[in-house]
């Protein structure tokens, strides 16, 4: 999976992951967690409404995404005006306590990060094949600041179920690629949907880590 997939998935608009509300996972677990005015990353974060519901409750966010066009139409369709600065190898689009860049998450470095307080992850880690996802949880433990607490949502079904993205994350996974770095809780482990759908016998089931 290259940059291109991402681009195009974007560009014929094939944003199933999309959700036109903010997560209720997010809603219902982070605030325990996690006080404002803390500042949040969001890596890959696409257009998602949780950036605005971690802004409007004081947060400070920090996005991080691929896709220009993403980042557009979360200003267009929020009806926030940015101010569009080069900084390095990424564009930043900021208003107000948001602040996205776009470019390649795996180019950040430590210093991007250094004020970062806590990281969530809707759809980043399952959205990257096996091989890239290890890079990915490498990447964020390598450059978030030490301190940083994470909440990370992930999902579950059964091998050969579908093609991902997204793909099925196991716990295992989550513990072999945080575990030394973070102490891990599973919080909630519930009914899952891909995509908005639901069959009868739904065999996908949704994940929710706290890790501190
Ligand atoms: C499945 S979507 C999830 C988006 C968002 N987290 C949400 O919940 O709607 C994954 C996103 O990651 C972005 N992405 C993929 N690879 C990336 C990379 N290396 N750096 C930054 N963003 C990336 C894609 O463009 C896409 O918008």
């Amino acid at each position: 999976m290259d940059a291109s997939f991402w681009h195009e998935r974007w560009e014929n608009q094939q944003i199933g992951f999309h959700r036109p509300e903010p997560h209720e996972l997010l809603k219902k677990h982070f605030l325990n967690g996690i006080k404002a005015p803390a500042t949040v990353f969001v890596p890959l974060c696409g257009k998602s409404k949780d950036l605005l519901w971690l802004l409007q409750k004081g947060y400070r966010v920090f996005g991080v995404e691929l896709s220009e066009l993403a980042v557009k139409q979360f200003f267009e369709d929020n009806q926030l005006t940015p101010e569009i600065t080069q900084r390095g190898e990424f564009k930043e689009y900021a208003v107000d306590e948001l602040v996205i860049w776009v470019g390649d998450f795996f180019k950040l470095q430590q210093n991007d990060l250094a004020g970062v307080d806590a990281w969530y992850d809707r759809a980043a880690m399952i959205a990257l094949p096996p091989e890239m996802r290890r890079h990915y949880v490498q990447q964020l433990c390598e450059q978030l600041p030490g301190s940083a607490k994470g909440l990370l949502i992930t999902l579950q079904y059964p091998a050969g179920y579908k093609d991902g993205p997204p793909f099925s994350v196991l716990e295992g996974e989550v513990e072999a690629g945080y575990g030394q770095r973070f102490s891990i809780e599973q919080i909630e482990s519930g009914e899952g949907v891909i995509n908005d759908q639901k069959p009868e016998d739904n065999p996908v089931t949704e994940q929710v880590y706290r890790l501190d």
